[in-house]
């Protein structure tokens, strides 16, 4: 029968690049799983060791940023170390592995810096929530995290932006807990987020560019997770629902701790503030916090809108090129006519039947079938009637072979059957079966209602024990078919030594 290659599977799921699989967080898993993954546990540990003090480091040391004057304000671009490695990390490993020391190096930095504890909890949030828009982009968008074109370089510099956004809502928390107005708050924010972006432009992007190949080669072996396109959608709702719960609870908390907080400071008067003034003053403060969620949620939206339609263009270009392989592949093996395999395809599939039935020294038989007098159909009817009755004799033949023979049509009106693991009488049986059939086949004409019969001439062969390549069977067969024309056509000859031939 015959078989095209099905590639459909194949084109079905896009293969998303190595990098973007991420090693699901589970220590205790990858502790119990052998030496490869405990060794990355271990440095992942390693580098949680250095990431959290670095936070305090940078204050100690104070890196923490470049005064930049723009004229009428000037904005401070923050530098923040323990974001140069857990984005990287983030994008090599995942989102809770790099957000768990994320959150620790925050919260010992605003620690150091004397923050109450309850906005300590809410503070350090900040930059997970920057991670995690990182995380989604490259769960979902089968491009390079390596950065090796300029599509992934333009994609990390678009998420790296929306990312550091997200991360500076810290900054109306900073300016809350040290009473700074807006004035304060606004250039502080400014710094905060254009640094962020920055740092993430001008440093990590070469260290992923520059390390991504070799350290994604060896995490290769633990990530096991290949993600289908088809669940791309769910896991990026997901994601997004799981974003906006945590900055609505980001922002709640902050407004009812800055509250609590502001009703009860002593203020240089003396005086408690009121309830109502602080509500006015913490909804100051919150305006532009809500504009940014806005913003980034307006901004992840369209990223996700942009995604989907990406991924079903790939996904149709993916089906496109399938169907196009499919033509080309029976463009090369089929008989456009009848359907059948070509010539070139025959003589694939022989060559290969001989080499099988050598190998398990089984037999093999072929028939070669020649329609009678065609010549004369084709000068009485016209080619378009000829090629009819090609179809339809090619439709009888292949019904009544079996599952496993391989019908092809060797040229004109000359077909042949390769028959694996059938002996010289059985092949003789098959080759009779066909001959009656053809001359039992009624063609009605379509414009005359006139009924066209034919016979056909058959030349049966089995691999010989002499034979020393596939094509001296073609030969037998030939000959055996010639052998039928001259005795009268409408019959079967089996040619060569039937003693000879493998039983
Ligand atoms: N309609 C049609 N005719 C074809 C096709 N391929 C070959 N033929 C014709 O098939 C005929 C074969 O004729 P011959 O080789 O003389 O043999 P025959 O008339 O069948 O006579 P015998 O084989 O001796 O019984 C020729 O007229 C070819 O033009 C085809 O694809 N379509």
């Amino acid at each position: 029968m015959l078989e095209t290659p099905d590639i459909s599977d194949e084109s079905s799921r896009i293969n998303l690049p190595l990098g973007n699989t991420f090693i699901r967080f589970s220590p205790l898993t990858m502790w119990r799983a052998g030496s490869k993954p405990r060794a990355v546990l271990l440095l992942w540990l390693a580098l949680c060791v250095i990431i959290i003090p670095s936070g305090i480091l940078t204050r100690v040391f104070e890196w923490t940023g470049i005064a930049v004057d723009l004229g009428t304000t000037s904005i401070y671009l923050t530098i923040y170390i323990p974001m140069l490695f857990c984005v990287p990390l983030v994008m090599w490993f995942g989102f809770l592995w790099a957000a768990i020391p994320a959150y620790f190096s925050t919260f010992c930095v605003a620690l150091f810096g004397g923050m109450p504890i309850e906005w300590i909890v809410v503070f350090a949030f900040a930059n997970p929530i920057g991670l995690a828009m990182y995380a989604m982009f490259y769960r979902t968008t089968p491009i390079s995290k390596d950065l090796n074109n300029l599509e992934s370089l333009v994609g990390f510099f678009m998420i790296a932006l929306v990312a550091s956004l997200a991360g500076s809502i810290g900054a109306f928390i900073w300016a809350l807990t040290n009473n700074v107005g807006l004035n304060v708050a606004y250039p502080v924010w400014l710094g905060w987020w254009f640094g962020g972006w920055l740092q993430s432009c001008l440093i990590v992007a070469p260290i992923l560019y520059f390390f991504g190949p070799a350290v994604q080669r060896q995490l290769a072996e633990v990530k096991n997770s290949s993600l289908k396109l088809n669940n791309a959608k769910g896991s990026i709702i997901a994601m997004i629902s799981g974003f906006i719960i945590v900055v609505l609870c980001f922002v709640g908390a902050g407004r009812y701790i800055s509250l609590q907080q502001m009703a009860s400071i002593d203020w240089a008067s003396g005086q408690t503030m009121s309830l109502m003034q602080a509500q006015n003053t913490v909804d100051s403060l919150s305006y532009p916090l809500f504009i940014l969620l806005a913003v980034i949620l307006a901004l992840s939206y369209l990223g996700y809108r942009a995604m989907i339609s990406w991924y079903d263009t790939i996904k149709g270009v993916n089906q496109k090129l399938s169907e196009k392989n499919k033509q080309l592949i029976n463009l090369v093996s089929l008989d456009p006519l009848s359907g059948l395999y070509n010539r070139r395809k025959v003589f694939e599939q022989l060559e290969c039947e001989y080499n099988r039935s050598l190998r398990s020294q089984g037999t093999l038989s072929i028939i070669m079938v020649d329609v009678d007098k065609f010549k004369r159909v084709n000068d009485t009817y016209g080619h378009l009637v000829g090629d009819t009755v090609i179809k339809a004799i090619a439709d009888t033949i292949q019904v009544t072979l079996r599952d496993y023979d391989t019908l092809g049509r060797f040229g004109g009106e000359e077909f042949i059957a390769i028959l694996p693991s059938t002996s010289c009488q059985q092949a003789q049986i098959i080759a009779e079966r066909v001959r009656a059939a053809v001359s039992k086949l009624e063609i009605v004409l379509d414009n005359t209602s006139q009924v066209l019969q034919v016979t056909v001439s058959l030349g049966v062969a089995t691999l010989a024990s002499t034979d020393s390549k596939a094509e001296s069977i073609i030969d037998r067969a030939d000959k055996a078919l010639l052998q039928a024309k001259e005795n009268g056509r409408n019959q079967v000859v089996f040619g060569g030594d039937q003693t000879n031939s493998t039983l």
